[in-house]
């Protein structure tokens, strides 16, 4: 018998009796099996209290220029997860994150229960029996949100709003609504409500269907005018149509500032500065460790998704060549498509670096899942053929013997902690023997009165051995084909 009380201290005798058995619900193979397994002796007596009108229901999208939406005021939430695959761990694993999400969206998590299923119902996610449990749950917590462990098609969060009788949002919606909050810049935020605006419009029916009905009599939406008012299938199509203008022009503006964005990139490129992009797992430290290696003062938080604009620094390796290093928006299983879609032209940082410091959270429960969740985004924004390093943080959190299997499946891992320090060196060691070499190799002796061109040498290309002689500076380095020009004069011997 497995029981949530890791994650939720005010564990109720509801989830442990979700999550009997101990592997994958071959055996089981309809909903009804499971719909008296969700026990609510005593929740009777709160049965008209389920019927209540929550306050904070009404959602109605009156002016979607606002994006109403992103203000989700989730409060007391309760967490339901379906779990179809995997460990029970694996399970109790994703809805602990899901609580982590909701606190970091402001919310109060009250309870989580998981229902072992062999998919989600297709009409109410968890089995339709158990809804009505849920609803006592709900009622009887005095929830005010219920938040689903998945992404829920229209109609699913149609009917569970209908029968929850509160606001139900989905993973997805979740995570767009954090991603809303930190939103910071300009590109950020408008990214963020574009991938807001294709979702909501996916389920303009289902959020539409209930609106109506909660409108009741109501004229029209606020700014809707003569073609706004009416019967709820109008108002859909204007808010369709609405949504869609803004759609459009929030492509425009984004591609305008992604051509910026990649001229930026282009003059690094011509300067032929490698670059350096930190990705990973949210939470896991990647902005910490950017300001271990260069002292920058990124916002370092623990809260999911503390980091959504890219920063980059530039830096220099032990011998002098400057690199950037770049922090980028963490990852997370299942990150919604719609915000990747979004964020593209921001995660394009990643898939045009030289290198990856890929930044796994040694102290997380699933270290490992975490590793092939940021791999399955990074092959989504075609970015794994950028070589990687792995870079197990949080040493000094970590369980040693839990790194042992995360060593095992990657050998060529790095353990080390942002926070005290350690393994630091070694990283900036092998990652200035991992950053791309110059491929011009050659030998000059420089008069004294050129110590520009040697400082060049130092910052552009990699210096192999360098010597004060009476008539100058004799240096053997690797330097980019425009420096190689700049040097022929100079030149004392040429290798390739
Ligand atoms: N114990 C310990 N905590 C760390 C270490 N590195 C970072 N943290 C903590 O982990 C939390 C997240 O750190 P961040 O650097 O903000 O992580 P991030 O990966 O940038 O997170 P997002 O931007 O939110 O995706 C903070 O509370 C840090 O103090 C470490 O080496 N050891
Ligand atoms: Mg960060």
């Amino acid at each position: 018998m497995t029981t949530h009380s890791q994650a939720y201290e005010e564990t109720t005798d509801v989830e442990t009796d979700l999550t009997q058995g101990d592997d994958s619900g071959d055996s089981l193979t309809g909903h009804d099996e499971y719909d008296n397994e969700l026990t609510t002796e005593g929740l009777e007596l709160e049965e008209r209290q389920a019927l209540r009108r929550v306050v904070g229901m009404s959602t109605e999208l009156t002016d979607i220029s606002e994006v109403e939406y992103r203000k989700l005021l989730l409060e007391r939430v309760l967490l339901v997860g379906v779990w179809t695959e995997g460990s029970a761990e694996d399970a109790e694993n994703s809805l602990a994150e899901l609580k982590l999400l909701a606190e970091t969206a402001g919310s109060e998590v009250l309870d989580g229960v998981i229902q072992r299923r062999k998919k989600p119902d297709a009409a109410t996610f968890i089995g339709s029996g158990k809804v009505t449990d849920l609803r006592n749950l709900v009622a009887s917590l005095g929830a005010d949100t219920v938040i689903a462990d998945g992404e829920l098609a229209p109609a699913q969060l149609r009917n569970l709003e209908d029968r929850l009788k509160v606001k139900v949002v989905d993973r997805t919606a979740l995570i767009l609504d954090i991603f809303a909050q930190h939103a910071k810049s300009k590109e950020g935020k408008a990214q963020v409500e574009l991938a807001q605006l294709q979702y909501m419009k996916q389920r303009l029916r289902g959020w539409g269907g209930n609106l109506s009905r909660q409108a009741g009599g109501r004229v029209g939406a606020a700014g809707g005018g003569i073609g706004g008012r009416g019967p709820g299938e109008t108002k859909i199509e204007t808010d369709r149509r609405r949504i869609n203008t803004k759609i459009a022009k929030l492509r425009r503006m984004l591609k305008n500032m992604k051509s910026t964005r990649s001229t930026m990139r282009q003059e690094r490129r011509r300067n032929l500065v490698p670059s350096v992009a930190i990705a990973g797992y949210t939470n896991a430290g990647k902005s910490s460790l950017l300001n271990r290696i260069t002292g920058a003062g990124v916002l370092v938080e623990d809260a999911l998704f503390a980091t959504l604009d890219p920063t980059t620094r530039r830096t220099t390796t032990a011998d002098g060549r400057v690199y950037t290093l770049t922090d980028t928006v963490g990852f997370v299983r299942h990150l919604p498509h719609d915000i990747v879609e979004a964020f593209r032209s921001t995660l394009e940082e990643v898939a045009d670096a030289d290198l990856l410091l890929h930044v796994v959270d040694g102290s997380h429960p699933d270290p490992l899942a975490q590793i092939q969740a940021v791999r399955e985004v990074l092959a989504e924004i075609d970015a794994s053929d950028v070589p990687e390093i792995i870079v197990i943080n949080k040493a000094d959190a970590a369980d040693p013997l839990a790194l042992a299997p995360i060593l095992h499946r990657e050998p060529t891992a790095i353990v080390v902690s942002a926070r005290t320090g350690e393994g630091i060196d070694k990283l900036r060691e092998l990652l200035e023997g991992a950053l791309p070499q110059p491929h011009v190799a050659l030998e000059v002796l420089l008069p004294y009165d050129r110590g520009d061109l040697v400082s060049r040498i130092h910052s552009e290309g990699s210096v192999e051995h360098l010597e004060h002689t009476g008539e100058g500076t004799h240096l053997t380095a690797r330097v980019h084909p425009a420096l190689a020009g700049d040097l022929t004069p100079y030149q004392v011997t040429k290798a390739s």
